[in-house]
């Protein structure tokens, strides 16, 4: 079959010039190859048509040059539109959906029914083929409900109700490994499955860590708005240990939705992923910029 012209080299590059560029990543094609890497993608990011078909093309070649690629998507802004053309008001604590029973199918609607397939198809479209399934699925992500923890000043904190807001307690990954071996790319929704039946509505940044850590991934790239953790000059930092992670946060360098997204790699690390990278999704090819150059992009967090 032809390819399509777009997917053909830019006309900017002689055949010289991408042969060489092609084996300029054999290095970083061998420190990879087998290696599982999980990847976070926001729901932000999937809003620019051509930034999104241009990570369905990244991740199906990382598959293709045999990397294990698994794919944990948002969907942040695609529920807020949907509840608002339902009528119904989103309350957010810290970053965090209240989320009522009611809500909760409509947010399984979304995830699991709309963005879910939309990611899946943007990778199989681009030649290696991916399957949607949720943290539901195979009781992949076990999850609680989360008893969330507010700061109402520097000392206090007080426990708030978020209703089917999930904390993932267990990853079972079995369903992850049967999709891999049989060369597929797993794109999962950011759901998890109770121990009554009940759904519960996760963050994607925290369940694309506990997936990572879980399968013990060699990187967790978590593609967001912003170049990486900058501190408090406003400079990209290129390598974030747990001790000034936290000295970041407590002087209040880092903040908002960026405390969760470095807490949650810090604990990828710890349950056994071998690094974090927190990087900016609205770079094209950022995540092959990272993987396959020595530059790297955003920031790395490693375990200590
Ligand atoms: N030290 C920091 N470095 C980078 N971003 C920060 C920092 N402190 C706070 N932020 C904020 O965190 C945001 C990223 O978190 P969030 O909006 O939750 O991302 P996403 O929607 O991609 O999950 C950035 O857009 C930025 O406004
Ligand atoms: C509990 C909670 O807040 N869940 C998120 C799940 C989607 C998500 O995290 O999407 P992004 O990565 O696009 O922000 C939500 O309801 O918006």
């Amino acid at each position: 079959m032809p390819l399509p012209e777009d997917f053909l080299a830019p006309d900017s590059l002689s055949d010289q010039q991408q042969a060489a560029v092609l084996a300029g990543a054999l290095p970083y094609l061998r420190r990879y190859a087998g290696d599982t890497i999980v990847v976070k993608y926001g729901g932000h990011a999937m809003v620019e048509n051509s930034l999104a078909a241009t990570f369905g093309r990244d991740i199906a070649l990382l598959k293709l040059v045999g990397i294990n690629p698994i794919v944990v998507h948002g969907g942040g802004p695609q529920i807020n539109s949907m509840m608002k053309r339902l009528g119904v008001e989103s309350r957010f604590i810290d970053g965090l959906r209240v989320t009522d029973r009611e809500m909760i199918d409509v947010i399984e609607m979304v995830l699991s029914g709309t963005v879910n397939k939309q990611v899946a198809d943007l990778i199989s479209h681009a030649g290696a083929l991916a399957v949607g399934i949720s943290g539901r699925d195979g009781r992949l992500i076990q999850a609680s409900r989360l008893v969330h923890y507010h700061r109402t000043d520097e000392n206090e904190s007080e426990a708030v109700d978020l209703g089917f807001v999930g904390k993932p307690e267990r990853v079972d990954p079995r369903v992850l490994y049967a999709l891999l071996g049989a060369g597929l790319i797993p794109v999962v929704a950011p759901l998890g499955a109770g121990d009554e039946g009940e759904i519960y509505n996760i963050n994607a940044d925290t369940a694309a860590g506990a997936v990572a850590g879980a399968v013990r991934a060699s990187r967790l790239l978590m593609l967001t708005d912003v170049p990486g953790v900058l501190d408090e000059n406003g400079q990209r930092i290129e390598e974030l240990t747990a001790e000034e992670a936290r000295r970041l946060i407590r002087e209040g360098h880092i903040t908002g939705g960026m405390i969760p997204k470095v807490e949650t790699c810090l604990k990828a690390v710890q349950a056994g992923a071998k690094a974090a990278v927190i990087l900016d999704g609205r770079v094209p090819h950022t995540c092959l910029l990272e993987l396959f150059t020595k530059a790297g992009q955003g920031t790395l967090i490693k375990a200590d």
